[in-house]
């Protein structure tokens, strides 16, 4: 059984003393069994605040991107090491808005993967189609392709180990979330991807989100579906209740 991941993505959302709050009121709250995972991706300047709140919790805190160097001449950059050293534990990389509006290509978020792996970071890679892509016919190759070049050089178990984020971009933040059998459809194709690529195992091992309008109405039948095990969520992660709703339904 691959043990679900529910992580809820701020974006560039929040100031300091509700993000602390947040943490406070739903670190009790969110179930502590063997079937979910929670997890906070945060804005850097929250991260080192909110990873002593979390201490002593199930809630994990994650940041929402990193340069893929150690450290160096990269102003304005943070590095695996620095999310590392503050106790942070898992990070969003290659989310289609960083692809889209800075840029990143299937390169840099390899070298990110690799990065965060050298530093004991669970990355949560994520992938997904345009609206013209999908029109097109072309999901299944984008995001093949997508998958192919991230995971490429890692050893089986790291690929068992990465998280992946299917978030076709149409259904993010658009509230079209993507039919439970069209989301089911192409997270079973990533899964068959992973195994053709690494291993039969790390096929069944790798846990692959869906993420585009997920909120309390729609998880379960999400859910229920046989090769989505978890939910990357935007808008709905930001109220405690919402998020500690979709963490239950994950636990379920
Ligand atoms: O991009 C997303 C999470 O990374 C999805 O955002 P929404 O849940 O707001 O559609």
């Amino acid at each position: 059984m691959r043990k679900r991941v529910i992580a809820g993505n701020w974006k560039m959302n929040k100031f300091l003393s509700e993000s602390v709050k947040f943490v406070e009121d739903t670190k009790e709250k969110v179930p502590t069994g063997d079937k979910v995972e929670a997890v906070v991706c945060a804005p850097y300047p929250f991260l080192t605040s909110l990873v002593e709140s979390a201490k002593g919790s199930k809630l994990q805190i994650a940041a929402q991107n990193m340069h893929f160097e150690e450290s160096g001449a990269f102003t304005g950059e943070v590095s695996p090491a620095m999310l590392k050293d503050i106790g942070v534990t898992y990070v969003v990389l290659g989310h289609s808005e960083r692809r889209e509006l800075f840029a990143e290509t299937d390169e840099m978020v390899n070298k990110k993967v690799h990065a965060a792996f050298n530093h004991d970071l669970t990355p949560i890679l994520c992938v997904g189609e345009t609206l013209a892509q999908r029109e097109n016919n072309e999901t299944m190759s984008i995001v093949e392709d997508q998958v192919k070049l991230a995971l490429e050089g890692l050893t089986d178990d790291q690929v068992k180990e990465t998280i992946i984020a299917y978030e076709p971009i149409w259904a993010i933040g658009t509230g079209k979330t993507a039919t439970s059998a069209q989301a089911n459809e192409v997270c079973a194709y990533i899964r068959k991807v992973v195994a053709a690529e690494v291993s039969t195992e790390a096929g069944e091992a790798v846990r692959i989100q869906y993420g585009g309008s997920v909120k309390p109405a729609n998880i379960d039948e999400l859910l229920s579906q046989s090769d989505i095990d978890g939910a990357l969520v935007g808008g709905a992660s930001l109220e405690a209740d919402s998020f500690v709703q979709l963490v239950e339904a994950g636990a379920k």
